[in-house]
């Protein structure tokens, strides 16, 4: 079941941020700025302790026995990772990056041929907005479905530049290669069978968002992005070559910002590991920040079960000490749900959770 929206919704005017910053407006449009509560604070990105863990993909093939510890540790406490060592091509990640920063860099007339409809959640736009009052984002996206193929649609895939599709082909491959490795991984680290998820996910979901953030004359006011967890089982996040620190993921209730590692990917664990794993593997809520001068391009894809595929926590990850925390669904209806609302939090997992006294 593809997730489509099934109401027609009003949701005003949209800004396009690029065009705002060319104008340079000393103030920014009231939809987007954010209640006194919800703003960032503007501080310094220092490198602190309280940098997310790095992960060698090389040792990890090699199932050096800390690595996996350090992954398992990982997915336990903080839910994000960078992957050094990869194991993709650096002219493909470099290839990518710069096909997105052409495409962001065309007219916005050439970008409106893609248009991201109210409610949908592929093409050139505004995802997630449902009303006429609800608070935008400092960002233009542009989201495409590339796998299976029924997902895709291939009148949102640009012609230019001209050797964008060609690239997101050979990109989108060799990520779908490093999300298998790292779920076996990943599974080898839960005491599990190292392709028990690529045998539950049938043929996975793939989509990819590239996110463009122009630099804002008030950072202090506005959001890159909202606040969410990935609805994915796996998100893999490519930072801009020369992009200002944007990223950061809430650490029990601080928000600390993602360093970018020269070569490396960020990992996300989604909801839906969440929901396999129980609760013991986390996804992390996290957002995006803008900075006054400088811009920034994330390039971002989402790896998910087929829409067929039924599923809850797994029974290896359910005992008397972990009871059952997450109901039996399908996860075409979870897709369903994630792309017709808005971003929230962690809200979108309310889909999933049994409600129980202690809180989870
Ligand atoms: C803007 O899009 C998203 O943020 C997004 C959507 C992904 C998708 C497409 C662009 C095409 C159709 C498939 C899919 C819904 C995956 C986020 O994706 C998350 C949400 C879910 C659920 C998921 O699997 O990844
Ligand atoms: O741009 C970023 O770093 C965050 C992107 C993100 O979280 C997403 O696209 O889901
Ligand atoms: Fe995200």
């Amino acid at each position: 079941m593809a997730p489509v929206p099934s109401l027609p919704i009003k949701v005003g005017h949209i800004d396009d941020v690029q065009e705002l910053r060319k104008a340079k407006p000393a103030t920014v449009p009231e939809r987007f700025i954010r209640d006194m509560a919800d703003r960032p604070k503007v501080v310094p990105n220092l490198s602190s302790s309280l940098d997310i863990p790095i992960i060698d993909l090389s040792k990890l093939m090699k199932t050096d026995k800390d690595e996996v510890m350090q992954l398992k540790t990982a997915s336990e406490e903080w839910g994000f990772f960078q992957v050094l060592n990869h194991g993709i091509d650096l002219n493909v990640v470099e290839d990518i990056e710069n096909v997105a920063k052409d495409f962001f860099m065309l007219p916005l007339q050439e970008k409106q041929k893609y248009p991201m409809a109210p409610g949908t959640v592929q093409g050139y736009g505004q995802a997630f907005v449902f009303s006429e009052n609800q608070k935008l984002d400092w960002c233009n996206m542009f989201a495409l479905g590339v796998e299976p193929p029924c997902i895709r649609n291939p009148k949102l895939w640009p012609s230019k530049p001209v050797n964008f599709r060609e690239t997101l082909e050979i990109y989108s491959r060799e990520v779908r290669k490093l999300c298998k490795t790292l779920l076996k991984y990943i599974a080898v680290s839960l005491g599990l069978k190292g392709d028990v998820f690529e045998e539950m996910f049938g043929v996975a979901v793939q989509a990819v968002r590239m996110n463009y953030y122009p630099p804002c004359s008030r950072p202090d006011l506005v959001l890159g992005l909202s606040p969410h967890s990935d609805g994915s089982a796996l998100t893999v996040l490519q930072q801009g070559k020369d992009s200002s620190v944007g990223l950061q993921i809430l650490k029990g209730k601080t928000w600390v910002p993602v360093q970018p590692i020269p070569n490396a990917l960020v990992i996300n664990i989604g909801d839906t590991l969440e929901v396999l794993t129980n609760g013991k593997y986390k996804s992390v809520e996290h957002r995006a920040v803008t900075h006054k001068e400088r811009d920034r391009l994330s390039i971002v894809t989402f790896y998910a079960p087929s829409y067929d595929i039924e599923l809850g926590p797994m029974a290896e990850l359910v005992d008397e000490k972990n009871p059952c925390r997450y109901r039996r669904y399908n996860h075409g209806e979870y897709s369903k749900h994630y792309v017709t609302n808005k971003l929230q939090g962690k809200r979108t997992l309310d889909f999933a959770k049994i409600q129980s006294k202690i809180s989870n």
